[in-house]
């Protein structure tokens, strides 16, 4: 049993907790996948730079309307994605070096481990760990359904699909999430066949009902949508498979053809390979490590002694803000102990970047009206078609939606579908964080003309709020 000041499962964004304050202190940290996790190796940033050159290449379809003829003439994918992972995984490799060599004080264990008491674990390969600190940063992985032939090699997930060899003619992604959403506009982009499959309608259904329902309908016109059908098998047919499908409701099946699949039903929290029950620790009713405000684990309702956990091993939002946010509460916590700091996760905003890209933040308005409690609620859509810089790019997709409380004017969430949506929100999050009303939002600043953010300002000045408020 080798005892550590600090000990950190999982080096995604536990990687982040090794401050200057542990110099002189022992750490260890414990990963038995590719250092620096999912964010970084297979998740948020390989993603978006898959998703910028195929907005590049997407863009030649949607010049014609403004006089500008392009036309896409190749994609080389070896290329982009070599030149994706050549910096991706030259980072994972600087720093998983600077940690297991250069770090006097820091031992890294490349192992999966699990717990066998509150403050103790073994990794795979038997090493005895006891911490005085405990940080449970494990996260999360995919999904895979149990159905026939879901182990074959042209099935992948986000972990393996963004490094295969060739773009493929024909892609299946089944799903309808954020990351569903953000391989088919990629594969698409790049002028590959792409036919998506949904359990149920409309796409994105965590989002207000009107960017759902706008999506789906925009995804709809992009590449074949199919909705309504479960996968119940993939077959191996020719050099590519063909997956069948059975009506979610009543009887019937369909098949698709393609060279490969994309499965992209969701992420559950590793909680259970940790053995994170038998340790005592409390489990939310989806299996994830429950934590009180300030990170603490909790055994028994009852916060444990210098137990903390972080990011998709114990947070519903499964973003990497939200962990990396979480993971300054617990190093300001871990070096503070008399002075505990909480989270704040009232105002979390989300991004898909997908075509067209979506942001939100706050309620959306069926939430709203839920809560409101005979409050009464004001929404307004405004679309970028309406604004000048909208008429620039002869747009007929994006719209921004607002949602706010009439008695007081304060807003209560955002909503946007269009171009650089997360870049548009920004200003909007932080008048919710920050409790800026509606009216001094719209008019208490100058707002570029004629920049696209008029949408915001206009979509504020749409909502039928008494004056002043
Ligand atoms: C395709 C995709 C795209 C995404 N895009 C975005 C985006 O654009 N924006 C955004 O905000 N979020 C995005 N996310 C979500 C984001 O990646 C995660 O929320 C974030 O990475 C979670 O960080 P974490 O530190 O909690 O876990 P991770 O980064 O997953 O780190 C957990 C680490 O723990 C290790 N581990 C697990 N079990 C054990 C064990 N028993 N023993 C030892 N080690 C273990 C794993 O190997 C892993 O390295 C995306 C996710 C995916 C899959
Ligand atoms: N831009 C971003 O911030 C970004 C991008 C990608 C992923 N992520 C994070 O990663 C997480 C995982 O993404 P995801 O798209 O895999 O999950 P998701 O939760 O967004 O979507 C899962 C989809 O699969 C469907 N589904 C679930 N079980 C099913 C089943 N058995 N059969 C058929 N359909 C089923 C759901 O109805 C839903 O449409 C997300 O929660 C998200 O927070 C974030």
């Amino acid at each position: 049993m080798t005892y550590y000041d600090l000990a950190i499962i999982g080096s995604g964004s536990g990687n982040s907790l090794v401050t200057p304050y542990w110099d002189g202190r022992k750490v260890a940290i414990v990963d038995g996948g590719t250092f620096g996790g999912t964010c970084l190796n297979v998740g948020c940033i390989p993603t978006k730079m898959f998703v910028y050159p195929s907005q590049l290449a997407a863009a030649a379809g949607q010049a014609g309307p403004l006089g500008v003829d392009l036309r896409l003439d190749k994609v080389r994918w070896q290329q982009m994605r070599d030149r994706i992972f050549g910096r991706i995984d030259a980072i994972s490799e600087a720093g998983r070096r600077y940690r297991d060599e250069e770090l006097e004080n820091v031992t890294l264990y490349q192992d999966f481990a699990r717990f066998t008491g509150p403050k103790s674990l073994v990794t795979a390969g038997g090493h005895a760990i006891e911490a005085g600190h405990v940080v449970v940063a494990a996260g999360s992985r995919a999904v895979l359904p149990q159905v026939p032939g879901i182990d074959l090699p042209q099935v992948h997930t986000s972990d393996t699909v963004m490094r295969i060899d060739q773009l493929p003619e024909r892609v299946l992604v089944v799903g309808g999430g954020f990351v569903a959403a953000e391989f088919a506009a990629v594969f698409s982009g790049l002028g590959a066949e792409v036919t998506q499959v949904n359990r149920s309608a409309p796409l994105l259904k965590s989002e207000d009902a009107l960017v759902s329902e706008r999506f789906t309908e925009a995804a709809a016109r992009s590449w074949d949508l199919r909705l309504g059908w479960t996968l119940s098998a993939i077959e191996e047919h020719g050099t590519g498979v063909r997956a069948v499908f059975a009506a979610s409701e009543g009887a019937g099946s369909q098949t698709v053809d393609a060279d490969i699949v994309l499965v992209a039903l969701g992420r559950v929290p590793n909680t259970d390979t940790l053995d994170a029950a038998a340790a005592g620790f409390d489990l939310t009713g989806d299996g994830r490590l429950a934590v009180d405000g300030y990170q603490r684990v909790l055994s028994g309702g009852v916060p444990l002694p210098d137990v903390w956990a972080l990011g998709d091993i114990s947070n519903p939002f499964q973003l990497k803000h939200v962990a990396n946010h979480e993971a300054r509460t617990v190093v300001h916590n871990l070096e503070h102990p008399e002075q505990l700091r909480r989270s704040d996760h009232r105002f979390v905003p989300s991004a898909v970047f997908t075509r067209p890209q979506i942001a939100s933040v706050g309620l959306t308005e069926q939430a709203a009206r839920a809560q409101a409690a005979g409050g009464q609620i004001v929404t307004a859509v405004q679309e970028y078609g309406s604004t000048a810089y909208g008429w620039a790019m002869e747009d007929t997709e994006g719209f921004v939606k607002l949602v706010a409380e009439k008695a007081t004017g304060r807003l209560l969430g955002a909503h946007i579908m269009g171009h650089d949506a997360a870049t548009l929100i920004q200003p909007l999050i932080q008048a919710l964080t920050f409790g800026l009303d509606v009216h001094s939002m719209a008019r208490g600043q100058y707002w570029i003309h004629p920049a696209l953010t008029e949408v915001v300002e206009n979509a504020l000045l749409s909502l039928d709020l008494p004056p002043g408020g």
